[in-house]
């Protein structure tokens, strides 16, 4: 009926003296949208309070404002009606009134002027009517923002003599000593390196925790944005008593907002709502506990059911409110904290349009915060301890199921964000309830800001050292990054490095510390093994004509990219901490790379100076050789190199030799993708001259040997695929028994996932050039066709085997996810 109404407005508003085609266009909006608010599948949610509920908070949890269902359903997405509309960013400079009127370029393009209209029975009128958008602003605001707080050394640490071993630099930058031991007991501190959009000490205030976190996003709200703010951190390191103040004052800037003429005449209200999260389960923790429970509905649209939602209009209601929830909050008493928040509470904030008519209506049956279209909202997250139950005070059954469900829910919302900051289509939000709920927070627009709470006690390390890693994930492996991160190597002391170095033979770390340098270390390897790669395909197409010895790229290793500017993340990340296990920090081996070990590092890949051969092909090999020493890596077969540019410089006779030899190769039926490099060799082997025979194997032995084996064969990737999966099989057999074992092989498993991610990519960015080149080779007059066919043949082969090897890996890390869940299901008892 409704659409019927609100197409014959759009036929008699001044809409219809648009373009046809503007009229079908939005005939088509308004039938995509779901105005009505009366269908079946729409959540109720009975009123707390009229208007000045200020009239005490009796009032606000007295029965007759509840439905038969308890309560009613809060659709997280009431955002429809906005998701569809034009997400389009007007690019106009900041001005300081944000709430001008009269902007007619963005009122048509962001605000849904007509549904406005319409709900209000005003079509024909008011076009002035709008909510005037401040791009700018909005896009000022990062989309990520990372914000670490350390708290200051509590009385038990205090009484316990424990070292603060947390210093704060220029507000960015922060570095863990972390106390460790040499195998002879010799005390040493191994330094770690972290750098975020923020690092606030222990003498910031809260107020300025709000300044630098959440106001600016305030004005966002205004503008169709979903933010989320979350703290995240050990038990006991600060998160509650961080993120309670917050939503009082985000509150409190709304309201102020709210006042505003312009929000004011279009009866934009406040509404507020609080529940937990616990053992997978959901709890209003503004209706006695009272269950709820979480439903899609038809459009696939997450809604609550039961949720009480209450207006709010004035500071000191939602005060009430947050005092009440928290003390309906589950806690429990961890090592750490005697008060320790066992659940995810989440507190929301949401800005909704009302209608007049309609509210005025619904008034009466108590359901007027079901007839509002919610405009924006911000969520307040504060997040279970992220510890893993390690402690011995936690070890009780409970406390550990707890820990496993808060870890599973940790990493689903670590990937939602990273999937979000990466603009990705599928945001895998079913990971977790925690996800699932916060499901309208994690598409269209949407602001978060990550508080990372550490404790600066030395008895706090590791778990600092933790949520430090989690919060660099966050930011480091998104697309936006962090600007100022890059500049972290220089702008860290040399004197950091030197200390770090001065205590270079350590003894080697165990647990997780072992894995965490490990993947460190791959990702390290990663890092050069493609700026070998770079520099070897570069200087090896010049090597052909002026047989420059190959050479880093110090521009690579100084931005974290690559001549042609491709990014490198995890080089990136890599930088920051300061990995010194192994005796080489991370920093110092980016350092060395760059500078004076430059040459070392050249040496230890270049292939052997050839003597004697003086003739084309001799020389052919001689430069086969040096790419493969150089340049093995990344490439599953050698064979890339055979079909690089250096073809188009071969002689006639090798021409034609090549693509035999190729031939001969698919004719004796090996698989090309897993043993091509193998033959490859064996068949550059087999052309070697003596000398270069008894070095070759030589040179293959140092490469294993370093560990760094930049021989990337197909083989060397399945090895690799082997060793992931049978590590991490052995890991998952050996904590089976353990719900949060069972977490630590599932974020094992994603960083192998995300390792062969990038694995794949890099592979099929050389086979990307490959094909180019072929392109570009058989465009040539008097090219061969069957050479192209033969090649093109090969190239192909290895991207598709490429792309089934990364979604086996995926297939197998969803099932391990799967399994996971059931798992904590199971585990978890019946509330
Ligand atoms: N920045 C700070 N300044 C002063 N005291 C703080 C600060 N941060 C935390 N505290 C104090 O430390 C104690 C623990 O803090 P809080 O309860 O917020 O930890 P938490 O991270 O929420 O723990 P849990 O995960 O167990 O709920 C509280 O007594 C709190 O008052």
């Amino acid at each position: 009926m409704n659409l019927v109404r609100l197409e014959a407005c759009i036929e008699c508003s001044g809409y219809g003296a648009q373009s046809a085609e503007e009229k079908q266009r939005l005939l088509k909006l308004m039938r995509n949208l779901n105005f009505n608010g009366e269908s079946g599948s729409e959540p109720y949610t009975p009123t707390a309070q009229s208007l000045g509920g200020v009239a005490g908070s009796d009032g606000f949890y007295s029965p007759e404002f509840r439905g038969d269902f308890g309560a009613g359903l809060l659709d997280l997405h009431a955002m429809d009606d906005t998701e569809l509309l034009s997400e389009h960013v007007v690019s106009e400079p900041f001005e300081p009134s944000p709430f001008m009127r009269g902007d007619t370029r963005v009122f048509e393009d962001d605000f849904d002027p007509i549904n406005s209209k319409l709900e209000s029975g005003e079509a024909d009128t008011d076009a002035s009517i709008s909510l005037p958008m401040n791009s700018t602003r909005e896009n000022n605001v990062a989309k990520i923002k990372v914000v670490v707080r350390k708290r200051p050394l509590n009385k038990k640490e205090l009484a316990k003599k424990e070292d603060d071993v947390v210093t704060v630099a220029d507000n960015a930058y922060l570095t863990v000593h972390e106390p460790k031991l040499k195998v002879d007991l010799t005390a040493y501190v191994e330094k770690h390196e972290f750098c975020f959009d923020a690092v606030l000490d222990e003498h910031v205030t809260n107020d300025e925790v709000y300044r630098s976190t959440v106001e600016p996003i305030i004005p966002t709200i205004f503008e169709r944005t979903k933010a989320t703010c979350f703290a995240y951190g050990q038990t006991g390191s600060g998160k509650t008593y961080t993120m309670q103040p917050l939503p009082l004052r985000a509150a409190e800037d709304l309201v102020r907002q709210l006042h505003q003429p312009v929000y004011r005449n279009q009866r934009f209200k406040l509404w507020l709502s609080y529940f937990e999260i616990y053992g997978g389960k959901l709890y209003d923790l503004l209706s006695d506990r009272k269950k709820l429970c979480m439903r899609e509905d038809g459009r696939q649209q997450v809604c609550i059911v039961g949720l009480q939602e209450f207006e709010v209009c004035d500071v000191q209601i939602v005060k009430e409110f947050i005092e009440k929830g928290s003390a309906a909050r589950s806690t429990g008493s961890t090592g750490a904290n005697e008060e320790s928040s066992r659940s995810h509470a989440i507190l929301q904030l949401a800005v909704k349009k009302h209608s007049e008519v309609k509210a005025s209506k619904r008034n009466n049956d108590g359901n007027e915060a079901r007839s509002g279209k919610v405009v924006g909202k911000i969520s307040f997250i504060d997040l279970a301890g992220s510890e893993r139950g390690a402690d011995t005070t936690d070890n009780d059954r409970q406390t550990r199921i707890e820990g496993a469900e808060i870890n599973k829910s940790l990493l689903a919302l670590k990937e939602c964000i990273r999937a979000l900051d990466n603009d990705q289509i599928h945001i895998p939000f079913r990971g977790s309830k925690l996800t699932e709920v916060l499901r309208d927070s994690f598409v269209g627009n949407s602001k978060t800001v990550m508080i990372s709470c550490i404790s600066p006690g030395a008895g706090s390390c590791e778990h600092t050292l933790n949520t430090l890693r989690y919060a660099d994930r966050v930011k480091s492996l998104s697309k936006s990054g962090n600007p100022r991160k890059d500049q972290v190597p220089n702008a860290v002391p040399q004197t950091n490095n030197k200390d770090v170095s001065s205590t270079s033979s350590f003894p080697a770390s165990s647990g997780a510390e072992d894995f965490n340098d490990q993947r460190q270390e791959k990702t390290m390897d990663m890092g050069r093994k493609f700026v070998e790669k770079e520099n070897s395909l570069h200087s090896s197409a010049a090597a052909s004509v002026d047989k420059q010895p190959v050479s880093y790229s110090s521009n690579y290793l100084s931005n974290g990219r690559d001549e042609k500017g491709f990014p490198s993340a995890s080089v990136d990340r890599e930088r920051f901490e300061v990995k010194n296990s192994h005796g080489d920090s991370t920093s110092q081996k980016m350092n060395s790379y760059s500078q004076s070990d430059t040459d070392e590092k050249v040496q230890k890949v270049s292939p052997p100076r050839r003597k004697g051969y003086k003739d084309e092909k001799s020389e052919r090999s001689a430069n086969w050789m040096k790419k493969d020493a150089n340049d093995s890596d990344l490439f599953t077969t050698s064979s890339k190199q055979q079909s690089t540019g250096n073809y188009s410089t071969l002689s006639k006779d090798e021409k034609s030799e090549r693509p035999a030899k190729w031939m001969k190769r698919d004719a004796t039926g090996a698989d090309l993708i897993t043993t091509s490099s193998k033959q490859q060799s064996t068949g550059s082997y087999s052309t070697l001259s003596k000398d270069e025979k008894s070095e070759r194997p030589a040179n293959w032995m140092k490469r294993d040997a370093n560990g760094s084996d930049p021989f990337t064969t197909s083989s060397k990737q399945q090895s690799t695929g082997n060793y992931n999966n049978i590590t991490t099989g052995s890991r998952i057999n050996e904590t089976e028994s353990s719900p949060d074992g069972n977490v630590s092989a599932v974020l094992e498993e994603e960083e192998a996932l995300i390792a062969a991610h990038r694995k794949e990519i890099e592979d099929t960015m050389e086979i990307v050039r490959e094909e180019m080149k072929l392109l570009a080779e058989v465009d040539q007059p008097g090219s061969l066709i069957d050479n192209y066919v033969t090649k093109l043949n090969f190239v192909l082969s290895r991207k598709a085997a490429s792309l089934v090897g990364l979604q086996a890996r995926l297939a197998r890390f969803q099932h391990r996810l799967k399994e996971q869940e059931i798992l904590s299901r199971k585990r978890v008892p019946r509330q």
